[in-house]
């Protein structure tokens, strides 16, 4: 099967781990014949073929080395546009990025900016006359933030719906934090209506009872990764028939599951009736593309085509995007 011609939905990619070396590498390259940088080379820090960043190393990867080199308008819109090419290449047809408002004060961009600028580069790409790809923005809130900044993520998607934003996100270093104190933040996105997704079980401290029933509280519209779910959480999982983004490869290449593709909790979600879409997470960091994702599941799950087209299809309805999108992607993704 022809992976990369299947029509694909794509729902948990981050901007700045979707970034290829390539593209971080060009960006390097300007900055330096300009002396505006004096970080080691891309190609240097995250050298090809290296994909097992585990959580210990993976977060700090953006705070210490990306989030440097990535730090001014010209990066934003270089690196956007490239990510946004590189799903489009590989068959996505509808696109959900989501991105941590980041204001970069030493070029002079605040928050709002960040998300103007990522903004103009989607509506470009939907725009343009020989665009596949539909694409929408989400903007997440990290476990790392207060109160106060959480609340500002929901204000500039309520802020900016009308120009591409489509929903709300959870994510940032599951060692870390406290869910239970962004209660106000997602209330406000309840209240306003905007779509929830949320970083769900990814690794023992961010899965106990608590913590897990309390995500659950804010109603989410889909969940991501799903990890280490307690039985009777599953079951109220599977009840609400919650959308479900399964990050495949990071999952395996993160040491986040034991063992490895074949023991994927793909296996045990497959057959509960939550809609699945398969998702990369961060392309750049763990090197497989959608289509890739897709050939690991055939292979390691003994899925079929018409299983395999089943399950590019089963998001539709969980996507964050009107009923037209939605119907025009059940016309033209394949049955069979
Ligand atoms: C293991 N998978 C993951 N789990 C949790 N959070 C993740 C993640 N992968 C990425 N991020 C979050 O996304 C940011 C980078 O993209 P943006 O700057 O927002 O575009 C990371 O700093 C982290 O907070």
């Amino acid at each position: 099967m022809d992976f990369k011609a299947l029509p694909k939905i794509e729902l948990h990619a981050h901007l700045s781990g979707s970034i290829s070396r390539d593209c971080l590498h060009e960006i390097w390259l300007r900055k330096r014949e300009q002396g505006q940088t004096t970080l080691v080379d891309p190609l240097v820090e995250m050298p090809s073929g290296k994909f097992d960043y585990d959580l210990e190393t993976f977060f700090p990867l953006f705070s210490r080395y990306i989030y440097n080199l990535c730090n001014d308008k010209e990066s934003l819109i270089y690196s956007t546009n490239s990510v946004l090419q590189d799903f489009q290449a590989d068959g996505v047809v509808y696109l959900e990025l989501r991105t941590t408002p980041r204001a970069m004060p030493s070029a002079g961009l605040s928050k709002e900016g960040y998300v103007e600028t990522v903004l103009k580069c989607i509506a470009d790409s939907n725009n343009a006359p020989n665009s596949s790809m539909t694409t929408g923005l989400i903007l997440s809130i990290d476990r790392r933030n207060d109160v106060d900044t959480a609340i500002a993520v929901v204000d500039l998607a309520i802020q900016y719906r009308d120009q591409g934003v489509v929903g709300i996100d959870l994510c940032g270093d599951p060692c870390v934090g406290d869910v239970s104190i962004f209660e106000p933040a997602f209330t406000k996105a309840k209240a306003n209506k905007l779509p929830i997704t949320i970083h769900f079980a990814e690794a023992p401290f961010s899965s106990t009872e608590v913590e897990l029933r309390k995500l659950l509280e804010y109603q989410p519209d889909r969940i991501g990764h799903v990890i280490n779910v307690p039985a009777d959480i599953k079951e109220e999982i599977v009840k609400r028939k919650l959308g479900l983004e399964l990050c495949l490869s990071c999952n395996v290449h993160a040491k986040m599951i034991t063992g490895s593709y074949g023991d994927h909790h793909f296996g045990w979600w497959k057959d509960t009736g939550c809609p699945i879409t398969l998702c990369t997470d961060d392309v750049g960091v763990f090197g497989s593309t959608v289509s890739m994702e897709y050939a690991l599941i055939a292979e390691h799950f003994g899925l079929d085509r018409k299983e395999i087209c089943e399950l590019a299809k089963s998001g539709i309805d969980t996507i964050f995007a009107s009923e037209e999108v939605k119907q025009k992607l059940r016309e033209t993704m394949w049955s069979s």
